[in-house]
């Protein structure tokens, strides 16, 4: 695949959920429309721009001219960077700063950063006077494929990912793929971990196409642009089928029973990054199908061998410090695990491979299976 000499019409994906259908608009350079597109759904509406300092460094300004520009009245409320704003603190602090800029019910919360920002300013908009609309603008790779689509908002508990939240869709998504070019290499290659799931989760043919194809992914192009709009076209299609994950949704949970309790096992810090967490469970929940006899070992190996050419963690011990604290403990883990929203009458759920390209959710899997599980791949890695 080449690079265009110019910029081609952005692609534009539908989330069909009746009258909360929304578009995403994904395309090179497309952030100064945005208060357009806005104006367009809201004329006259008040914006509130949320973002993290560092969005705010490289991308804020211009998005207030394009609001601005627009005749949108703007104000901005930036947090801290990182899964320390997705808090108690962090929603309170966003709450107050909304009533404060008196946000009314028909004006707007515009999210403008990564998934922190999405889930955290999501939230906020949920509770705020009952639930103010909210738009979407994610700048990570992570938001542009996976986190701005669908609605799950919240924030963490000390005990657990995302234990505390609502669904909440946006009225729009806007993602601009020119904006990932500030994006450190590690956190584009975190975000990576969820566009390899929609490969892994149900679409092989797209797996083989990001074998070959992830290096111009990163480079930006074409790649890129398919990349996003091929992960936004797979999360839609689930979310429009299953918008509450009473069943098919949790298919996108591929790699999270593991890799939700490693980012807790880790304190929710740089350490291991969301999308590093997901490389590393969905590496597990490969090993747990194959121990399952349901994938074979080659294809296990495949999935790992990816994930690594991809620059990602893919095994316990890449984790900094694995044998610290809580993590090299299966039964650790375990209550972590057990604190996960898939658990039904105390069961695990877990999304398994029967190939790649092929996910199923099980509850069937034993406790004690999981365990011993765990206890050999802990005992396998080098201290
Ligand atoms: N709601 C959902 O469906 C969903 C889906 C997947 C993940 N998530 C959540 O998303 C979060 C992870 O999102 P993330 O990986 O985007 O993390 P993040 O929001 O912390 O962003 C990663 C880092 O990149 C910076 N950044 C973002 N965009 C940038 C840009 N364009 N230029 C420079 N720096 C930029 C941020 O400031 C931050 O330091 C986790 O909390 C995860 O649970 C939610
Ligand atoms: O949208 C979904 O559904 C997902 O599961 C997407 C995941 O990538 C994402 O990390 C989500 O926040 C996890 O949801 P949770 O319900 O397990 O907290
Ligand atoms: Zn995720």
């Amino acid at each position: 695949m080449t690079t265009p000499l110019k910029n081609p019409d952005p692609i534009t994906v539908d989330v069909a959920l009746g009258e909360r259908s929304y578009d995403i608009v994904i395309g090179r350079g497309i952030l100064p429309s945005l208060g357009e597109r806005i104006a367009a759904l809201r004329p006259g509406a008040r914006v509130a721009v949320v973002t993290d300092e560092y969005v705010a460094t490289h991308w804020l300004q211009r998005t207030e001219a394009s609001l601005i520009g627009a005749g949108l009245a703007t104000s901005r409320i930036v947090v801290d960077e990182g899964e320390v704003s997705k808090s108690y603190e962090g929603v309170e602090f966003v709450c107050e700063e909304l009533i404060k800029a008196r946000i009314e019910r028909n004006d707007l919360v515009v999210a403008l950063g990564g998934g922190v920002v999405g889930d955290l300013a999501g939230f906020a908009a949920a509770i705020v006077r009952r639930g103010v609309d909210f738009v979407q603008v994610p700048t990570s790779l992570l938001a542009q494929v996976d986190s701005s689509v669908g609605g799950k908002t919240g924030i963490n508990s000390p005990q657990g990912k995302n234990l505390v939240g609502a669904f909440h869709q946006p009225i729009l998504v806007v993602a601009d793929t020119a904006v990932l070019d500030t994006l450190s290499p590690r956190q584009f290659r975190a975000g990576y971990a969820e566009v390899a799931k929609y490969g892994l989760l149900g679409d092989e043919a797209f797996f083989a196409w990001l074998e070959a194809n992830h290096a111009g992914i990163v480079q930006g192009g074409a790649a890129r642009e398919h990349a996003v709009a091929t992960s936004c076209r797979a999360k839609a299609a689930i979310v429009a089928r299953d918008e509450r994950e009473t069943g098919e949704r949790a298919l996108l949970n591929l790699g999270h029973t593991f890799g939700h309790a490693l980012e807790a096992a880790t304190g929710f810090c740089g350490r291991l990054y969301h999308g590093e967490g997901v490389s590393i469970g969905m590496v597990l929940a490969a090993e747990l199908s194959a121990q399952l006899g349901m994938i074979a070992v080659a294809d296990v190996s495949r999935v790992q061998r990816h994930l690594a050419a991809a620059g990602l963690p893919t095994r316990l011990q890449d984790i900094a410090g694995f044998k610290q604290e809580g993590l090299a403990d299966a039964d650790a883990l375990m209550a972590l695990m057990a604190q996960d929203k898939k658990v039904k009458r105390g069961r695990l759920t877990f999304i398994l491979l029967k190939a790649i390209g092929q996910a199923v959710v099980s509850s069937d899997v034993e406790p004690s299976m999981v365990r011993d599980f765990l206890v050999r791949k802990l005992a396998d890695a080098p201290a």
